[in-house]
């Protein structure tokens, strides 16, 4: 029963901290260099280059940098959506338009966001992705991802499931972030990759 003492959700939670404390350590040169190496890995992946649609997400403070990734991939043609955070954690999607298309938003008790300005596409636009990359603090070799405790990508993943959508599901982390074991509750999906700055791992 995972309400109690050492169930997955406090197994996740212990992780998430100490994950988050190291992350906490890092330098803005530690986050720009990592973001620099983890745009070229992810763009030597198959599956994003020859996507038509990817789904990612704009990183903020001590997360592995996406903003160089995003750009790669927008003048490379892709259409890249990203996700604007709804009441009750659900994800909206935008279209990403270059930096200055991105706002800032500070909802209630989180770290804030920067979220797509223009026309807002609806919780099933993710449904249209080719690769989905997804936000983590962990993965463990069976490509169980450890996320932030929102439960937004857990939904947007039972959706791609109820749509009959197979996207390439992709999560962005820090080497050390590759851990032994991530423990998982009924609602887990895992993922198919993760990249980090020195390479890209598949599960099978
Ligand atoms: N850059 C980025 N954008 C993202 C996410 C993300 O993890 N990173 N999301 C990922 O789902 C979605 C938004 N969901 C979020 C969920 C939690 C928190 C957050 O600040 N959590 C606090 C803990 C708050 C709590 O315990 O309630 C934290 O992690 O410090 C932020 C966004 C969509 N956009
Ligand atoms: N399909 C779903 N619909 C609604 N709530 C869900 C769904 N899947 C999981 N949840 C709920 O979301 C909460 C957070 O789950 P969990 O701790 O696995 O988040 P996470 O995977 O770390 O976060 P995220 O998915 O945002 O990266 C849990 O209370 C869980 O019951």
């Amino acid at each position: 029963m995972s309400h109690l003492k050492g169930g997955p959700e406090s197994g996740k939670r212990m992780l998430r901290r100490e994950l988050l404390a190291v992350r906490n350590t890092l330098t803005t040169d530690d986050v720009r260099e990592a973001g620099s190496a983890l745009a070229e890995r992810a763009l030597e992946l198959p599956e994003l280059a020859h996507a038509r649609t990817v789904a990612a997400y704009v990183s903020v403070g001590s997360e592995p940098g996406t903003l160089a990734l995003l750009d790669a991939l927008r003048a490379q043609g892709v259409r890249v959506l990203l996700p604007a955070l709804l009441p009750g954690n659900d994800l909206d999607w935008g279209a990403y338009a270059g930096e200055g298309s991105l706002a800032r938003v500070q909802h209630a008790g989180r770290m804030a966001l920067f979220e797509p300005v223009g026309e807002r596409l609806g919780p099933d636009a993710v449904t249209d992705a080719d690769v989905v990359l997804l936000p983590g603090l962990a993965v463990d070799g069976r490509g169980m991802r450890l996320g932030r405790g929102g439960g937004s990508y857990d939904r947007v993943l039972a959706r791609l499931a109820h749509a009959g959508a197979r996207p390439s599901l992709v999560v962005l982390l820090y080497d050390t972030e590759v851990v032994e074991h991530v423990p998982e509750e009924a609602h887990d999906r895992p993922v198919h990759a993760v990249v980090t700055p020195s390479g890209v791992r598949r599960f099978t």
